[in-house]
């Protein structure tokens, strides 16, 4: 877990004894953590300064020396959605990373907020992500949009934000395809519903996309971040599953690579599991400065 690589970082440097096998160690270590072979080498060969400078050098200045080094290639992101005046979020991500728990976790959150959330069922490529979407309308006492299967995911989102804007809903929460076989339509569909959104008049400050990203999965979280960038520009990264077996290394690649900052983290599976991204917290957890 990323508990398990901050644990590993704080044993190691608990060690303290310096040679070359103990810097390779660490930079495998970091490696194994996703922070990329670059970041890697530049943190452990400040590390390898520090411990033959008189600097203190005790483990904890050693996480402390890691984590500044993590400090400027992460930041937090946090949308605001107001009362009375229409925000559109779509949700992002391949099949499986948690996006529909994920909108249901957000409608829940801004509900709590006060906040009116209709969910737009966009993902029409599969009935079943239709009918989760609507358990979870019904659960939660959500407006959903939906069209059947295999309709045009674009006139779903048209349908949503039109029907939003009549009864003057807060917040439009839009589900996506994750398919990820065929590049080129997934690029061509999500740039079309970009493309709807706008067209309906809703301004940059009002539209925010999300990147649902399985903090499990490591590595494959930059390609898919540089993907779904490419297709619409990300303004948040979800983190989603922190509490299971973690690796979120791959966020601070992401945010040095194509300056995404994180917006929320997914922490289990009920609707409360779900929190705005704290930086600080994530990155002590991150280099084990925390138990
Ligand atoms: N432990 C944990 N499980 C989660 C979290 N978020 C989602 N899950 C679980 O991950 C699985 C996949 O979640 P879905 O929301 O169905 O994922 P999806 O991305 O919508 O998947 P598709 O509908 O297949 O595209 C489900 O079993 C969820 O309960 C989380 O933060 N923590």
């Amino acid at each position: 877990m990323l508990k398990g690589f901050g644990a590993k970082l704080k044993a190691l440097f608990g060690i303290n004894t310096f040679d070359e096998s103990y810097f390779e160690q660490l930079e495998d270590f970091l490696i194994e953590g996703d922070l990329g072979a670059k970041l890697a080498f530049t943190i452990s060969d400040d590390v390898r300064k520090r411990a033959k400078s008189e600097k203190s050098k005790t483990a904890q200045d050693l996480q402390l020396l890691v984590k500044s080094h993590l400090h400027g290639k992460i930041e937090a992101f946090q949308p605001t959605v107001e009362s009375g005046k229409l925000t559109v979020f779509l949700i992002l991500g391949v099949n499986g990373v948690g996006k529909t728990t994920t909108i249901a976790k957000l409608a829940s959150m801004y509900k709590q907020q006060g906040k009116n959330v209709l969910l737009a069922a966009a993902d029409t490529f599969r009935a079943a992500a239709i009918d989760q979407l609507e358990v979870h309308a019904n659960r939660l006492g959500c407006r959903i949009v939906k069209q059947k299967s295999g309709s045009d995911p674009g006139s779903v989102v048209f349908d949503a934000i039109t029907s939003a804007q009549a009864r003057g809903e807060d917040l439009v929460l839009v589900d996506t395809a994750g398919r990820m076989h065929n590049k080129e339509n997934l690029l061509r569909e999500l740039s079309k519903i970009d493309k709807i959104v706008k067209g309906r008049g809703i301004d940059e400050v009002h539209y925010k996309k999300f990147l649902v990203i399985d903090s499990t999965t490591g590595q494959n979280g930059i390609s898919q971040a540089e993907l779904f960038n490419q297709a619409v520009k990300l303004d948040g990264l979800i983190l989603s599953k922190y509490d299971s077996l973690a690796k979120g290394g791959a966020l601070i690649q992401i945010g040095e690579k194509f300056g995404i900052p994180v917006s929320f983290v997914g922490t289990g599976e009920t609707y409360q599991d779900i929190k705005a991204f704290d930086k600080e917290e994530f990155l002590n957890t991150l280099v084990g400065l925390t138990d």
